[in-house]
């Protein structure tokens, strides 16, 4: 049977990175996507600016939404400091089982809790199921119209505090309008515009880093 481009994708990881060298992994998914099957990760261009911003914030407490294969998972947790937890959400049962593949080849599962099931859902949850108070850094790539209503939840959850950071991929290509709209016009939010390109493309796109103010 066929097979599916996550699963080719993972093959390249296997094939070609290193156990235990997130970089290597990292550097494998950019080769394969380049090279091979474009896929929509982040990518090493947008990526770089989120680990610029990762090790600005240097969180102890991290929300990725939208997993997928898990590369941005890997660049993110790559970066934690020690006792760090980052929590991935993925709807897609397909791509959570290829992304704790992922995750485990660069031995990162210590620093990674990936929940399989709809962010709308599981957001009003994180207290009481994962202990977790407030998150420093949030990483929305998910489906793009739950951005805005994802981090309103959020916000009525307290799951945000003063300083906590939203890092959003995607605002121009495939876009999130209602949401610009919202960081950029909120007095709750300082909003910063970090102009890129589509992954492993020429195309304009952007991440959209805002820091709420409580
Ligand atoms: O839809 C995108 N991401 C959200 C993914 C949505 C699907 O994968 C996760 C979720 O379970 C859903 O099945 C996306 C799309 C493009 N794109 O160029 O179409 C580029 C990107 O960086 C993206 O994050
Ligand atoms: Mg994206």
């Amino acid at each position: 049977t066929q097979s599916t481009r996550p699963q080719r994708l993972l093959g390249a990881v296997q094939k070609n990175a290193t156990r235990g060298d997130p970089r290597s992994v990292v550097r494998a998914i950019d080769h394969f996507c380049r090279h091979k099957e474009w896929a929509m990760n982040v990518g090493d261009e947008k990526g770089c600016i989120l680990d610029s911003v990762v090790s600005e914030v240097n969180p102890a407490a991290v929300l990725e939404l939208g997993t997928y294969c898990g590369y941005s998972t890997v660049r993110i947790a790559s970066l934690l400091p020690p006792h760090a937890k980052l929590i991935t959400l993925e709807f897609n049962p397909d791509f959570a089982a290829i992304a704790r593949q992922v995750i485990a080849w660069a031995g990162l599962e210590e620093k990674v809790q990936l929940v399989e099931g709809a962010s709308g859902d599981w957001i009003p949850k994180m207290k009481e199921q994962f202990g977790v108070k407030t998150f420093d850094l949030v990483f929305l790539d998910h489906w793009k119209d739950r951005y805005l209503p994802d981090t309103k939840l959020m916000e009525e959850c307290g799951l945000l505090r003063k300083g906590s950071v939203l890092l959003a991929d995607n605002v121009i290509c495939p876009g999130t309008p209602d949401y610009l709209e919202y960081v950029r016009s909120s007095p709750r939010y300082t909003s910063q515009y970090f102009k890129s390109h589509l992954e492993y493309t020429k195309v304009e796109d952007g991440l959209e880093k805002s820091v709420f103010l409580g």
